[in-house]
């Protein structure tokens, strides 16, 4: 199988280039690839002697230094292991086509990278900067730098610096797939050790952190680390390693790397404290050892991260068949996309008008209760009181009061009644209007395919609200038409029906009408005819105001809702299909960002079960 270190190096590239730095971005609430990866993490207070031992581990100079806090952006430090003879080189996941050979370059760009990031604000950033060392003198091993922990800002910091730093680090060491290289120096108490405190906090049985004790030739004369060595201050469950770094006058004297590792063992092999340990000490034991124990983590790992990643891919397949798919750019794919839509929202639109969806017994509802209804609050009896009746036929009877019927009298009296039935028959246009924008509205709300297509929502509703507007207009005039035909022709019938005003005093001959032609008894009766015959319009209108509404709304809504849209959207060009398909920008980042994650654990997937297979 191949080095299981190599394959978690190639998935925490991966995620660095799609965006997965781990951390739980509550914004986003992506599922994290990285933090399910076992790494080794760096810790320590200022001055500890962390560079120093990553320098150590790789053999190389390469990290900046100087005062204050210098690593302020976590470093990813992949170190590959070449065959013998070959040259050194570094690389960045930043800069893939340059190969540094020079190592004072590469400090230069770490530099350069974090302050691309940070600004020179001297801020810091959790997005991590990867760096892979390829090398004859190095193991196969990840490690995270990260910023040293402090007590006090400098100049130019924010106060706020001392708790973001911890803050970082413990968003790293906090993952229980982290382990923890703690490093303290051998000439300061281990009680007071700040890598010491963080870990215990996070990993109080001391299962995944390794104590590294540095500066263990700086100690006073007289004094040795072996309580703390031999695990007898601070118990872990990995055994403690001691280290001696280059001092700053080593540094000064550019004092070669492979030289101070020779050193080094050397000092554990002469020192009379250390000597039954020295097999087990120095930078270089230390590196095999992480590189063992990250190697056993990983494969121990791998079954459940294929299982976290078979099972985060059905979550992301699913959320992005939820947000749909991304949309073709050529204008024939576009446009059946746009008629696709449009089918869609018309089908839900219709089940509401013909049942199944609710919404369309609205419709009922204005012909059954409130055009019945308006109809009956027609202001009839104060119109025609006897009063009106009165004034209305002498006006249409002029200097020369009628003879036997008032004609003239009856035909003004109905005209105008009739005239009261526009209102009613305007407002069940207007009511029945109401109820279909409200189902366009309701229509594109349920339409779960138009929900991430902000704006043909918008132009679509504009489109049936305008056809609706037409259909009103023609509705209006067809149901005031109906109002109009019952003035234009009176039903003669009625009249002819109507019975004789016969001789009240009794004179026998019913044939001869003799009654006083100006008594209230003859204006009442002329009142009760005409509401008659109001009462028998009203009933027709009852009936056909319904039919007209249907007609030119109801049915042609279903019928041509968005046939002048239709014409309008195959006349447009790519560019406007693709403003209309403009989907909501939310949506489509979201979409992006799905997209991204599921590719990375698709390539974990197939980097995992590649080696899986080869074993
Ligand atoms: N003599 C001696 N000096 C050491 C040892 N380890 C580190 N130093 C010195 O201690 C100083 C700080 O070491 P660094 O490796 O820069 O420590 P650091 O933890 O990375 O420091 P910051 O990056 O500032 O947080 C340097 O001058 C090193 O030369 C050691 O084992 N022995």
């Amino acid at each position: 199988m191949e080095n299981v270190i190599v394959l978690v190096n190639r998935i925490q590239r991966a995620c660095t280039v799609l965006g997965d730095h781990g951390g739980g971005d509550a914004t986003t609430s992506l599922p994290t690839l990285w933090e399910s990866l076992p790494s080794v993490a760096v810790v320590g207070g200022q001055s500890s002697g962390k560079s120093s031992v990553l320098e150590s581990i790789v053999g190389r100079d390469f990290l900046p230094r100087g005062s204050g806090i210098v690593t302020r952006r976590p470093l990813v430090l992949q170190l590959h292991k070449t065959e013998d003879g070959v040259q050194e080189y570094a690389e960045f996941l930043h800069m893939p086509k340059r190969r540094f050979t020079d190592f004072a370059l590469v400090r230069k760009e770490i530099q350069d990278e974090t302050d691309r990031l940070t600004g020179k604000t001297k801020q810091i950033s959790p997005v991590p900067i990867h760096l892979s060392i390829y090398s004859p003198h190095v193991v196969n091993l990840t490690l995270i730098d990260l910023p040293g922990l402090t007590k006090v800002a400098v100049e130019g910091q924010p106060e706020s610096i001392v708790q973001d730093i911890e803050n970082m680090v413990r968003s790293y060491v906090d993952k229980p797939n982290c382990i923890i290289l703690a490093i303290s120096p051998a000439n300061q108490d281990i009680a007071t050790s700040d890598a010491i405190k963080l870990a215990r906090d996070v990993d109080p049985t001391g299962e995944r952190t390794f104590g590294v004790l540095t500066k263990l030739d700086l100690m006073d004369k007289g004094t040795n680390a072996l309580d703390v060595l031999e695990g007898r201050s601070y118990r872990l469950q990995h055994p403690w390693v001691g280290i001696v770094n280059r001092s700053q006058a080593d540094i000064n004297k550019n004092i070669d790397m492979i030289i101070a590792r020779r050193k080094e063992q050397e000092f554990f092999a002469s020192s009379p404290e250390y000597s039954h340990l020295s097999s087990r000490m120095g930078s270089e034991y230390l590196a095999k050892l992480l590189s063992q124990h990250l190697e056993a983590v990983i494969r121990a790992r791998i079954p459940s991260i294929t299982s976290l990643i078979n099972k985060t891919i059905d979550e992301l397949e699913s959320e992005m068949d939820h947000i749909g798919r991304p949309i073709a750019s050529d204008a024939g794919a576009q446009l059946y996309l746009v008629l696709e839509l449009c089918r869609a929202f018309e089908k839900i639109f219709r089940e509401h008008l013909d049942g199944g969806r609710p919404g369309g017994d609205r419709i009922y509802g204005v012909f059954d209760n409130q055009l019945p209804s308006a109809l009956r609050k027609l202001p009839f009896d104060r119109y025609l009181s006897l009063q009106n009746v009165k004034r209305v036929i002498s006006e249409a009877d002029g200097y020369q009061p009628h003879l036997i019927a008032p004609e003239q009298g009856y035909r003004r009296l109905i005209e105008s009644a009739l005239n009261y039935f526009r209102g009613p028959a305007e407002a069940s246009v207007d009511a029945v209007h109401y109820v279909l924008k409200e189902l366009v509205r309701k229509s594109i709300g349920e339409t779960q395919e138009l929900k991430r297509f902000p704006t043909l929502q918008a132009e679509l509703a504009a489109a049936c609200f305008h056809a609706l507007e037409r259909f009103r207009e023609d509705g209006r005039k067809t149901s005031v038409r109906l109002v109009d035909m019952e003035s234009a022709y009176l039903t003669v019938e009625f009249f002819r029906k109507l019975p004789q005003e016969v001789d009240k005093t009794g004179t026998g001959n019913p044939s001869t009408p003799s009654v006083d032609r100006y008594a209230d008894v003859h204006f009442r009766r002329i009142a009760s005819n005409v509401s008659s015959y109001i009462g028998m319009v009203s009933d027709t209108l009852k009936n056909t105001i319904p039919k007209a509404v249907v007609h030119c709304q109801v049915r042609e809504a279903k019928r041509s809702l968005l046939n002048y849209f239709y014409t309008q959207v195959g006349r447009k060009d790519a560019k406007q299909l693709a403003q209309l398909l403009d989907e909501d920008p939310a949506l489509m980042e979201r979409r992006q960002q799905c997209f991204k994650r599921l590719e990375l654990y698709k390539s974990a997937r197939n980097e995992i079960d590649a080696v899986s297979w080869s074993r």
